[in-house]
């Protein structure tokens, strides 16, 4: 090889963990790659990981994770890009493609209190911190009588400021927790009936230039079909809902032998209201399945539902 295999990825604690899943699983399926040098993990700071203030619906625009990971792809500077697929938007930019998603971990949402109290008995009034509308919404939904706010930060600085009294609550992906070894101090693990997962939360989708083949022949063996099934219909409901990053949207499928069931729900901001959506099919069909239940939905919003 003339040059090592240059992993690019956000410098996060879990973005790191993610990198070196990566590199783990493709030393696993090719030893050469073991050799001194043969692997390099690049770090790239995205706009993202600069936005620390506000809220990243506030901060606009899609892609403020993936942009500059995409950007070394173009460069050279990077092979690969590992990637949270959650972060990904639905739309690639144009000559690069997703060659491998890795075994998704729990899609489900945490819980983390500071009296030990579950969501359904928290006291009225306590405050959740959160900047994720998903979760706003959801909290909302089933707790109007909870009180959402902004709450930003990686997971130790959520826990800090959830011990310092500054929120009651907090929630994270399980995922996230688990890759990070960080599960212990989760209060409970939320169903989906009751917080539905962000699309492809728990994957990890590795991103590269689509005319490199050498790349695309390396990952082949890390890729798992049925986290790509579930992804992509997953996927297709968000593309064809089309929404802004303003407005919640979840969606969730699972396989069950060569079928897959998805869920999809559209919410308002306050949890007041709430579309859902429930499709099952062959597996094969997931791409449609997600593309229709996402155009069922948004013909059911009233008009001026989706905010600039
Ligand atoms: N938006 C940040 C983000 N992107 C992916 C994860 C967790 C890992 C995953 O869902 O794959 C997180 C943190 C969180 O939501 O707790």
């Amino acid at each position: 090889m003339t040059h090592p295999l240059r992993i690019g990825t956000r410098g996060s604690p879990l973005a790191l963990a993610q990198a070196h899943e990566t590199r783990d699983r493709l030393i696993a399926a090719h030893p050469h790659l073991a050799a001194p040098g043969a692997i390099e993990i690049v770090v790239f700071k995205t706009t993202g990981d600069r936005i620390l203030d506000r809220t990243l619906a506030e901060a606009g625009g899609k892609g403020l994770f993936t942009k500059e990971l995409e950007e070394a792809l173009y460069d050279g500077r990077a092979d690969l890009a590992v990637h949270s697929m959650k972060d990904v938007p639905t739309v690639l930019p144009p000559g690069l493609e997703i060659a491998a998603l890795l075994p998704r971990e729990d899609v489900r949402d945490a819980l983390f209190t500071r009296g030990g109290h579950g969501l359904d008995d928290l006291p009225a009034g306590s405050l959740v911190g959160t900047a994720g509308l998903r979760r706003q919404a959801q909290i909302l939904e089933r707790r109007p009588d909870l009180r959402v706010v902004p709450l930003r930060g990686n997971v130790q600085t959520r826990l800090s400021k959830l011990d310092a009294g500054e929120v009651d609550a907090t929630l994270l992906a399980l995922a996230g927790l688990r890759r990070l070894g960080l599960t212990e101090r989760i209060t409970a693990v939320l169903e989906p009936e009751v917080m539905l997962p962000a699309v492809a939360q728990g994957a990890i989708g590795i991103e590269i230039r689509s005319d490199d083949a050498t790349t695309r022949a390396l990952l082949a063996p890390l890729h798992c079909a049925g986290t790509a099934s579930r992804v992509i219909a997953e996927r297709a409901f968000l593309g064809a809902l089309d929404g802004s990053c303003r407005t919640p949207i979840a969606a969730m499928a699972v396989l069950d032998g060569g079928r897959l069931h998805m869920r999809g729900k559209v919410l308002s901001t306050d949890g007041r209201q709430v579309f859902r959506i429930e499709r099952s099919g062959p597996a094969a069909d997931g791409p449609a399945m997600g593309a229709d239940a996402g155009a069922e939905i948004k013909a059911a919003l009233p008009p001026d539902f989706f905010l600039p």
